[in-house]
């Protein structure tokens, strides 16, 4: 009988999509945009802090296309920590010139069907992996995802062996990608709408259609993985802040 493999769960996750309406801080005075910028900086400074003490990580960046203009991104050992930020940001005066596009609550998730032999609540390698910090590359790409489960290909009845194998492909197929782009892969059955994110992170933006068309491929893809949209963007500083909102 297929059986849940068991996984490693680290740091909650919040993607917190917000667009900007342009028409209405074009309007505002200049007193309001310096206020609600100094204390839009204030707050990612605080956060850029929690990281620096290696309880949390912070990215800021922004998106292309329609669905978004910023994304902030924010993990922290509790998703309370990620509610209350959230609120922060809602109740400062920056929101009253944002609409939240989209969010997606997850939590950094490792699955054991390669076994790592390792005790994972001191190894160092997989406590960076479960506690991540963001790297600092240019380009960020997020979507989220599902496992089919529709006639033959449902992923819910395959044995824990044949998934293993398949995840054993599809992990060579992400290693020929190795410095060019890194993944992170977040749990969210029970948080979100999706069953995973997928949050990659690029020099070169090319590099993830290189990776996910290679992995359409991949059989744990072709057959068995159901997508959402697709948020694609660039990091910015946070002393790039007012660059990003100048009008
Ligand atoms: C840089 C690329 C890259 C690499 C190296 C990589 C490797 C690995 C390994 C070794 C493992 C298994 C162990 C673990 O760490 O969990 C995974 C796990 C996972 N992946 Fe992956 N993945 C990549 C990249 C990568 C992409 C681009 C996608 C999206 C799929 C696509 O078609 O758009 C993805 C998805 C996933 C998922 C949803 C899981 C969890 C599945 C589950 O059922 O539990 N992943 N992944």
């Amino acid at each position: 009988m297929p059986e849940a493999v068991e996984t490693l769960d680290g740091w909650y996750c919040l993607h917190d999509f917000r667009k900007v309406d342009w028409a209405k801080w074009k309007k505002a005075s200049s007193e309001e945009r310096e206020q609600a910028l100094s204390e839009l900086n204030h707050m990612m400074a605080a956060w850029e802090d929690i990281e620096s003490d290696k309880i949390g990580s912070f990215g800021f960046y922004m998106i292309v296309g329609h669905k978004a203009d910023l994304m902030f991104l924010n993990a922290r050992p509790t998703m309370e920590e990620l509610t209350e930020l959230e609120s922060s940001l809602n109740k400062s005066k920056m929101a009253e010139f944002l609409t939240q596009s989209y969010s997606y609550i997850s939590v950094v998730e490792l699955s054991t069907y390669m076994a790592y032999g390792k005790d994972p609540d001191t190894d160092p390698e997989l406590q960076a992996r479960l506690k991540p910090i963001f790297p600092k590359w240019d380009h960020v790409c997020f979507y989220p995802m599902d496992k089919r489960r529709l006639g033959e290909d449902n992923w819910y009845m395959e044995s824990k062996d044949e998934r293993g194998k398949l995840m054993y492909a599809h992990g060579q197929t992400g290693r020929k990608y190795a410095g060019k782009v890194r993944q992170m892969i977040t749990g969210s059955q029970g948080l979100d709408d999706w069953e995973w994110g997928v949050t990659l992170f690029a020099h070169d933006p090319l590099q993830f259609k290189k990776l996910i068309y290679e992995m359409r491929f991949d059989e744990v893809s072709a057959r068995f993985a159901d997508f959402g949209s697709f948020y694609v963007g660039h990091r910015r500083d946070r002393e790039e802040l007012e660059k990003v909102l100048h009008v």
